[in-house]
């Protein structure tokens, strides 16, 4: 009888035991899945697995592209807009590639999403016979003005380092980097944003194509080291001392299509976050986390999609790792309206093993961020990013653009963006971090 009780209350305690413990994996389980954090690094793990499962092929052809026998490419409902491959082969019907790219520039776009001959044009600009060279026009960075046939305007950027070189240093650090150039271009069009104008890779016989077209200001700045023939340009930085070469004659870069005369743009504005490039000097952002507030308050950030685009440009600078946006260009007929203009990104991908976050600091401060953008991101996560940049830059003349290295870096620093953002959300809720301005444009 005794026993028999005993036997009983063991029963009922170790019934006990076992069910609390099922409740308590329960609310864990919901907790982790309401959590965003943990959902991200969760959804993270899951894409990593599918993606590692197919192949990158399949990913980007068959999921994402409905390809209509018009040959036309067509974004499947609940596809991925944008994501597409550029297609280098596209045809431009007879057109002129300076006339339909100048017609694509709109006040929030430098390019339609569904832009067609968008790689048929990038083929023209690595191709098209060069009419006039001469130096460049302003900057302080090392780089030539190009008239390509048709009176169209283009920077090229010299290459300076090879792919594997990595700068140390401060985070602004070194020559310019024509193949960061290109490699932005890119992820500014997976991200959705369609705000830095169209670059391509070019290799530049410097004998038979600039020679006989180029400047006498640009002509006189030319030089041999060895076999290699070499310029040094006129810009606040370019010296003798220091010129690009070619590798023989042929000299690799990037050519930058110049924006449309009819789109002018408004002068150099400060960034609120730029850097002072000094050492014995901090911005007021480098020490007071409530600049934001600040900001916010003056015009044009106190309305108007400015701040927004701020923002978005701290995660493009972040997972690019340019530093070195003192300062920015928007479209003059916009006025205060205007977006920022992802102009002049050659300054990143520096150093693949290394994260800068102070380049987030409009994020961590303002805890704000488009909602476009942020459900971009997370569609990213996984390797799709890398996996997807890495497809649209197979076909760019200079290929490979990136190196592995560089784009691991990609798919850290998003996860590094998103953890950031949603810390944001955690602490202030969704809807004072995630702003919805689709309306605005
Ligand atoms: N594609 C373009 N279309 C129109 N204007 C352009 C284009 N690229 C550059 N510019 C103009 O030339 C300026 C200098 O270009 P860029 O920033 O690439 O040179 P930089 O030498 O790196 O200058 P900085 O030292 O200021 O960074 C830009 O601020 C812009 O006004
Ligand atoms: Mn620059």
């Amino acid at each position: 009888m005794n026993m028999g009780l005993k036997l009983k209350q063991r029963f009922v305690l170790l019934a006990v035991v076992v069910i609390m413990a099922l409740v308590i994996l329960y609310i864990l389980a919901g907790r982790s899945s309401a959590h965003g954090r943990d959902k991200t690094w969760f959804q993270w793990k899951q894409q990593k697995d599918e993606n590692t499962a197919l192949s990158s092929n399949l990913l980007l052809d068959g999921l994402m592209l409905d390809k209509r026998p018009s040959g036309r490419n067509h974004v499947q409902k609940g596809g991925l807009p944008g994501f597409e491959p550029i297609d280098f082969t596209a045809d431009l019907g007879g057109r002129s590639p300076w006339t339909i790219a100048a017609s694509w520039v709109s006040s929030r776009h430098i390019y339609p999403e569904d832009a067609e001959e968008l790689g048929g044009i990038l083929q023209k600009m690595a191709t098209a016979e060069i009419t006039h060279a001469d130096v460049g026009y302003k900057g302080t960075q090392l780089k030539a003005l190009l008239v390509l046939n048709g009176h169209q305007k283009a920077v090229f950027k010299p290459k300076r380092y090879p792919r594997e070189y990595i700068i140390e240093g401060k985070p602004y650090d070194g020559y310019d980097r024509h193949n960061a150039e290109i490699a932005a271009f890119h992820l500014d069009r997976l991200l959705g944003f369609r705000r830095a104008p169209l670059v391509v890779g070019r290799k530049v016989d410097l004998r038979t194509e600039i020679m006989p077209v180029g400047s006498d200001r640009l002509m006189s700045t030319f030089l041999t080291q060895g076999n290699d023939t070499c310029f040094y340009g006129k810009c606040y930085y370019c010296k003798e001392t220091e010129p690009a070469c070619a590798d023989g004659e042929v000299m690799e870069g990037s050519v930058t299509l110049w924006l449309p005369s009819n789109w002018s743009l408004k002068g150099r504005q400060r960034h609120p976050w730029g850097r002072t490039y000094r050492n014995d000097k901090q911005a007021r952002w480098e020490y007071d986390d409530t600049y934001c507030n600040s900001v916010k308050q003056t015009p044009p950030y106190n309305s108007g999609p400015r701040l927004l685009d701020i923002l978005d440009a701290a995660i493009f600078d972040y997972l690019i790792a340019n530093a070195d946006r003192h300062h920015y260009e928007t479209f003059e007929k916009d006025g205060d309206k205007g977006m920022l203009l992802l102009l002049d990104n050659a300054k990143s991908f520096g150093n693949p093993n290394h994260d800068e976050r102070t380049i987030l600091a409009p994020i961590y401060q303002c805890c704000k961020l488009r909602s476009t953008t942020w459900e971009r991101m997370k569609l990213l996560t996984g390797d799709r990013l890398s996996q997807l940049l890495r497809k649209s830059l197979a076909n760019d003349p200079i290929a490979p653009v990136l190196t592995d290295a560089h784009l691991a870096a990609i798919d850290r620093r998003l996860l590094t963006a998103i953890d950031m953002v949603q810390g944001c959300i955690d602490e202030n809720g969704r809807d004072n971090v995630l702003v919805d301005d689709s309306r605005h444009h």
